[in-house]
């Protein structure tokens, strides 16, 4: 029998249908109820894009099916068999859920790897503290692929989407080399500034790379998805770069590249498809986004391969 080892595929998770928001939300703002207003304005943003049908939990599932398939075709992992568990920081299974699971399956032992690429403390580093938490309660050995930000078929994959979007923008009659790309992510709060947080260098890396593999002329990295509290974000906000091209540079043509996110969410589908989108048609912009890498066959090998890397194999 193959030996049996388990993979702990971690996200931020996404509620499961539209009655399913106020208790996901509730549990983002650590336990505290949403106001009617609160959750009104999120509902919205869900209903925008999904019009109360939810493809995102899907999009997770296929991703982890795909990253175990991918795993256990890889020759140098012919004597293991390899098994993912999903684990969501805020939605059912939850991480402890998933390291349950394994345990109660008789896993001995597990590693851990989260669909995002860059870390941060506020990020992948809460998703490890809370996995490792449950495994030393249950006994489990575990240890985490903390990053993948530089791995080649990472950038690859982000490049050749990149690519194709430039592609599509000189079909339509524009000078590739006058697009300003935007490399984006998630913001988070000034102050992991001050505790050295890696995920701003992180992140400049990946973007540095992926613009240097298609050959962009013209790129920047601005922040996105900014959270509506009192402390500040880290800025500048797409919003507000994409009235400085328009305004200081006068650019008409816009690629957004979201890297600090890998799958189909409301980040991506509202904030920048919805949001962004409108701004920029207001200004006489024209913005395209790349598509999404979810299932891709490359992210899942980057994937993959920081596992097995990781395994020692
Ligand atoms: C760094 C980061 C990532 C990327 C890395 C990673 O993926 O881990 C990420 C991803 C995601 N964030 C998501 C959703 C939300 N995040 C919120 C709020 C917050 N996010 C934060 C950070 C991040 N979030 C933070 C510091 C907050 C403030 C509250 C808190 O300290 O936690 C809120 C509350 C309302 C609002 O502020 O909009 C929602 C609804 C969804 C799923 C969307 C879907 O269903 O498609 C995804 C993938
Ligand atoms: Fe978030």
């Amino acid at each position: 029998m193959k030996n049996k080892i388990g993979v702990l595929v971690m996200s931020y998770g996404t509620p499961e249908n539209m009655e399913g928001i106020e208790s996901y939300y509730t549990h983002i703002r650590r336990g505290n109820k949403p106001t009617e207003e609160q959750l009104k304005e999120l509902t919205d943003r869900y209903e925008a894009i999904v019009g109360g049908v939810f493809p995102l939990r899907e999009n997770t599932d296929r991703q982890v099916r795909t990253l175990q398939d991918t795993l256990n075709v890889d020759p140098r992992s012919a004597d293991l068999e390899f098994v993912c568990y999903q684990g969501l920081k805020h939605a059912a299974p939850y991480i402890e859920d998933g390291v349950e699971q394994m345990v109660q399956d008789g896993i001995k032992e597990a590693f851990g790897i989260v669909l995002a690429p860059h870390y941060s403390t506020m990020s992948v580093g809460s998703y490890v503290k809370r996995a490792q938490a449950k495994a030393d309660e249950l006994g489990l050995q575990i240890s985490f692929v903390e990053s993948y930000h530089m791995h080649p078929k990472l950038i690859e994959a982000f490049a050749d989407r990149v690519s194709a979007k430039l592609n599509q923008f000189e079909e339509a009659g524009a000078d590739r080399d006058s697009v300003r790309v935007l490399f984006s992510a998630h913001s988070l709060p000034e102050r992991i500034l001050s505790v050295g947080d890696p995920y701003q260098e992180q992140l400049l890396e990946t973007s540095k790379a992926v613009a240097e593999r298609a050959g962009v002329k013209k790129w920047q990295f601005t922040w996105q998805s900014a959270g509506r509290t009192a402390e500040p974000w880290l800025g500048p906000d797409i919003l507000d770069t994409l009235q400085t091209l328009n305004k200081e540079e006068q650019v008409e043509d816009v690629l957004v590249a979201p890297v600090g996110f890998v799958s189909d969410h409301l980040e991506v589908l509202y904030d920048l498809d919805i949001e962004a989108k409108s701004i920029a048609k207001e200004m006489d912009m024209r913005l395209e986004r790349i598509d999404s890498l979810n299932s891709d066959p490359l992210y899942m090998e980057a994937l993959s391969d920081s596992v097995i890397t990781l395994i020692g194999l």
